[in-house]
């Protein structure tokens, strides 16, 4: 059956937002919005964008504009990859441009901090009545981008709107999974962050490679509880949303959390990591509205708990993981 050709609008030209719109404009026309002009001109004009893809060569069928309303008001599906803290203020502005009914897919891994609300949350309450979805899973950029393969999960509660999208984004060795489970799908993408700073913090601290697998495992167990009392499905979280994001993002040298929580096992100050960075490390302020929620459940999650003392209490690294190792073990299935 012939498929109805669908214009798709890609708002955020940081990394991700970039790497995402050039790789739906292989199949769709497809136009990019970043709030810098500068970086607007350079993806039109010179396909790159040296800020944030140093050396990338991007598709020159990909547009871009730094005119919201141009990137939204033709969409008939609008992809949002600004970072979590600045996603009302984006929904906000789309409102007077976006036409009823287009779909909204976030690629954002974060909690709002004022609020604790997922990114599809936050874009519901600005954006009532569109289908919402996230496009997550173990999806480095660069590695994307450099035509590495990869697998993905496009996540709407609509199994037949997640159907017809799909194709959008799934082509050359990006394979795209679909899921129901919005929720846990989205869950995974943000907690595995947090978790992410703490292997890093290992990492940093030279811990071993037993050490590594031991904190991984119980991130999973941590991510799993939480992730059922916030509403996601269990097996959810040991797919590639979950498990599979985890493995990749506290492993990689590529990942911006896991480099955060290394330096910090280094001995260096978060502030002076944070203002070394040209960008986001999402699980430094989710640590914030994710410790509260697991407070305000009952559910235990020392692993998180220790990364947030790290983070909002200036508790050091190395004490953070004395504290996890020295917790008595009981049952493999209890909480520690
Ligand atoms: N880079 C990656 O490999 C992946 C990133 N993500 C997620 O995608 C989201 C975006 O991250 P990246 O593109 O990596 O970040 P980045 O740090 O590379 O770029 C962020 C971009 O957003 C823009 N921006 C920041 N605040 C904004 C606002 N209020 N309004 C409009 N634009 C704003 C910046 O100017 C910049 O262009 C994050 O939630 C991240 O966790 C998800 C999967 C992979
Ligand atoms: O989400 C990611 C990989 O799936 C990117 O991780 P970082 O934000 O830590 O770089």
């Amino acid at each position: 059956m012939a498929h109805r050709v669908l214009r798709i609008g890609v708002l955020g030209g940081g990394s991700w937002g970039t790497t995402v719109a050039n790789l739906v404009a292989a199949r769709a026309p497809t136009i990019l919005w970043a709030r810098d002009a500068a970086v607007a001109r350079e993806i039109a004009e010179r396909h790159s964008n040296e800020r944030y893809l140093p050396g990338a060569r991007l598709s020159k069928a990909l547009r871009a504009t730094a005119d919201i309303g141009e990137a939204v008001s033709n969409a008939d599906v609008l992809v949002i990859g600004v970072p979590s803290q600045g996603m009302r203020q984006t929904a906000i502005e789309v409102r007077r441009h976006i036409r009823p009914w287009v779909p909204v897919i976030s690629l954002a891994k974060g909690f709002e901090t004022d609020t604790g609300l997922r990114m599809t949350q936050v874009i519901g309450q600005e954006l009532p009545g569109h289908p919402l979805g996230v496009l997550t899973g173990p999806n480095l950029a660069g590695e994307i981008l450099a035509g590495m393969a990869a697998a993905s999960v496009l996540a709407m509660e609509d199994e037949v709107i997640v159907a017809e999208l799909q194709r959008l984004f799934r082509g050359g060795l990006f394979r795209v999974y679909t899921n129901t489970d919005l929720t846990g799908s989205e869950l995974g993408g943000a907690l595995k962050n947090v978790f992410a700073i703490a292997a890093g913090m290992g990492d940093g601290l030279g811990a071993g490679f037993n050490t590594r697998s031991a904190l991984l495992t119980r991130s999973i167990a941590e991510m799993t509880r939480l992730g059922v009392a916030l509403g996601g499905r269990p097996e959810t979280f040991t797919g590639l949303t979950g498990l599979g994001d985890l493995i990749t993002t506290c492993t990689s040298p590529l990942s911006r959390n896991r480099t955060v929580g290394f330096e910090l096992g280094k001995g260096r100050s978060l502030q002076d990591i944070i203002a070394g960075m040209n960008q986001v490390a999402e699980g430094v302020k989710s640590s914030g509205p994710i410790y509260q929620a697991a407070k305000a459940l009952g559910i235990e999650v020392p692993i998180i708990t220790e990364v947030y003392r790290v983070v909002h209490e200036g508790r050091s690294p190395s004490s953070a993981f004395r504290g996890l190792l020295r917790r008595g073990a009981g049952s493999e299935a209890e909480p520690g």
